[in-house]
């Protein structure tokens, strides 16, 4: 497809923009008007950049307030549209938006504003430009697409046609299935729109949360479905309205905007070939990437550190009950195991590890993800635009395919088929080196947290969905002393690979002073599952290691909210165990300290089919930390 981008859903000045557009690989731009009256440059100026490029000018957007008003405002529109056409003209771009009636002077009456349009569109008609309707979700008498479709047949002009946006139709809950009876030659372009559900002003909520498809909660497939199925075959274009778009760095941006297209192409292209509707020919090609790869939980964590940080790690694992159980071949690297799980301390002068630890200091630098088929999954994860990441492999060592996540860090794909402990045996010289404190019965890994900065969210979202196949759960706000913390988990399907994504809303929690400290996109913290949470704390605690004390009044609280034996509420006040209970089953946790002022460690025990984090208990956790 024909894949272009509205300019207001970056940051930047025109020429940055239109830069970070063509080096994603777009095909075209949707010009928004504002950027071209701040443009210091003409029209042909702008032609001539964007040529150079390699992007088309699809569409000049929007000209406002048009249809369906009294004679005198009617008559200066057509005046202040001829203008907007000399600009198109010598800009080069074929199609101007003309978004609903806002104005309260224009009148409910569709066969006047059918006649106001054909004479636009005889006007456009005459330059050989076009016009495209679309009605906007708060729009004063037309708001809907229907309606808007309506209007367009009425008007009955060759160069007269709709404009969809995805966002006017899904914040409405209006439903697209109409979509698929517009002749595919009538819609003139169509532009998308993710969006989280938020209930608030729909006007508010299009100008300042839109995100990219993949990054919100509404159906975007089932949107461009409809539209596949009219039969269009114009551009694909993205228009994103984003307070937080507005800041971030637009080649951040640009790439999570391919991306999200290259998702919702695929998304939809199965979704087509699924579905049992009799699908017409395809007049369209749509992305065809590798498959979203089959993951199965994280087989290492891997920490950046130096010959100082490595040694007071270690020990801190010893604490844990982690043994030390083999030296890298080649390497400084140490492998440590408990249970299921494996922790490599990399302290190699001159690597990838070591700029992160020089640029971050002691830190998560990679995770290993157990993987079917790695070099499909690696396959998949450049076809979504991320890149690749090849390291110097020593003699006798495994090369295992890696990519690089979202703020620098890699995230290593396993091969399944080499069993729990295959790529140890093979890279690492195994020796037990215990006894560093006993086996606590820590058994896998059950999540990792990364505290993120306001402005990777959206990018993590869409990576972890595009790039590793997994699905976001639900957005939720806990209360830190300082202010908010947003947290949102993703998760396989089988829940053996999770994450969770936190962003501090505020400047003053501590998720934000170590984010400030780490660079954003940091693990914050590392969830391990146990067996028996109380016999695991007793033996930690045994073993010197400290937990974040939790509150008395938190268990008053509990009792009161949650019908629990008081033989567990009193065992879980005396182990500072935090509980979190759902229908599906119950969640006990414990933090750890943190090392070094950062990264902490969680212990939690899953009972039966509970599938969130706990997250309701972090307040208590910051709380108490603030109190330290
Ligand atoms: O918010 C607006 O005014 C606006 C303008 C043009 C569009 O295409 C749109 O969806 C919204
Ligand atoms: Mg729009």
């Amino acid at each position: 497809m024909h894949r272009a981008i509205a300019t207001v859903s970056l940051s930047g000045t025109l020429r940055q923009k239109l830069e970070a557009i063509a080096a994603a690989g777009f095909d075209g731009i949707e010009l928004f008007e504002a950027d071209f009256v701040n443009f210091r440059g003409t029209a042909a100026e702008l032609r001539r950049i964007a040529f150079d490029l390699g992007l088309s000018i699809d569409l000049y957007q929007p000209f406002r307030d048009f249809e369906a008003m009294p004679e005198p405002q009617f008559q200066r529109s057509l005046e202040r549209a001829e203008r907007k056409f000399d600009l198109m003209e010598a800009m080069g771009a074929p199609l101007v938006l003309c978004c609903s009636n806002t104005s309260p002077l224009s009148v409910n009456d569709p066969a006047r504003a059918a006649a106001q349009l054909h004479e636009l569109a005889e006007r456009a008609a005459r330059r050989n430009l076009r016009v495209g309707f679309e009605a906007l979700a708060w729009g004063r008498h037309t708001s809907r697409y229907a309606q808007a479709w309506d209007i367009v047949q009425r008007a009955d002009h060759p160069h007269l046609g709709l404009i969809l946006d995805s966002f006017h139709t899904l914040s409405l809950k209006d439903d697209p299935s109409g979509i698929a009876a517009i002749p595919g030659e009538k819609i003139f372009f169509v532009q998308m729109a993710d969006a989280p559900l938020l209930s608030m002003d729909v006007l508010q909520w299009a100008r300042h949360h839109r995100s990219f498809p993949g990054q919100g909660d509404f159906d975007v497939t089932g949107f461009f479905e409809q539209v596949l199925r009219a039969g269009y075959t114009g551009p694909l274009s993205l228009e994103i309205f984003n307070d937080i778009f507005r800041e971030t760095p637009n080649r951040r941006t640009a790439v999570d905007a391919m991306r999200s297209l290259l998702y919702l192409e695929s998304e939809t292209r199965e979704r087509l070939a699924a579905g049992n509707v009799p699908a017409q020919p395809q007049r369209v090609e749509l992305f065809n990437p590798p498959p979203a790869p089959a993951l199965s939980g994280l087989s290492f964590i891997e920490f950046a550190a130096d010959e100082a940080s490595a040694v007071t790690l270690g020990a801190l694992l010893g604490q844990l009950g982690f043994r030390r159980v083999g030296r890298h071949r080649s390497k400084a690297v140490t492998l440590y195991r408990q249970g299921g799980i494996h922790f490599i301390v990399n302290a190699q002068p001159d690597s990838f590890a070591r700029r992160r630890f020089e640029a971050h200091g002691t830190s998560v630098c990679a995770l290993g993800v157990r993987c079917a088929d790695p070099l499909a999954a690696v396959g998949r994860a450049t076809a979504m635009r991320s890149q690749r990441h090849d390291s110097p492999v020593g003699p006798n060592e495994l090369r295992v395919p890696a990519i690089v996540a979202p703020g620098g860090n890699l995230i290593h794909f396993v091969p399944e088929a080499l069993g729990d402990s295959g790529l140890y045996e093979t890279d690492f010289i195994l020796e037990d080196a215990g006894p560093e404190g006993s086996d606590a019965g820590l058994t896998r890994i059950d999540h990792v947290a990364l505290g993120l900065a306001l402005d990777q969210l959206d990018t993590w979202v869409l990576f972890t969905r595009a790039v590793l196949g997994l699905e976001p759960g639900e957005s939720l706000e806990l209360a830190d002393p300082f202010g908010l913390i947003r947290s949102r988990g993703v998760a396989n399907a089988d829940r053996s690979l999770r994450l969770v994504l936190n962003v501090s809303l505020s400047q003053r929690t501590r998720t934000a002073r170590t984010l400030s400290v780490t660079g954003g996109g940091a693990v914050h913290h590392i969830a391990l599952d146990c067996d028996d949470i109380f016999e695991t704390v007793a033996r930690l605690r045994a073993n010197g290691t400290r937990f974040v004390p939790i509150s008395d009044n938190y268990y008053d609280d509990l009792a009161t909210r949650i019908d629990l034996a008081p033989e567990l509420l009193a065992r879980m006040r005396a182990a500072g165990v935090l509980f979190d209970r759902s229908p599906a089953g119950d969640y006990l946790h414990i933090y750890t300290e943190s090392f070094e002022g950062g990264l902490f460690f969680e212990v939690a025990q899953r009972v039966g089919g509970y599938d969130a984090y706990g997250a309701l208990n972090a307040p208590a956790r910051m709380a108490s930390q603030a109190q330290q």
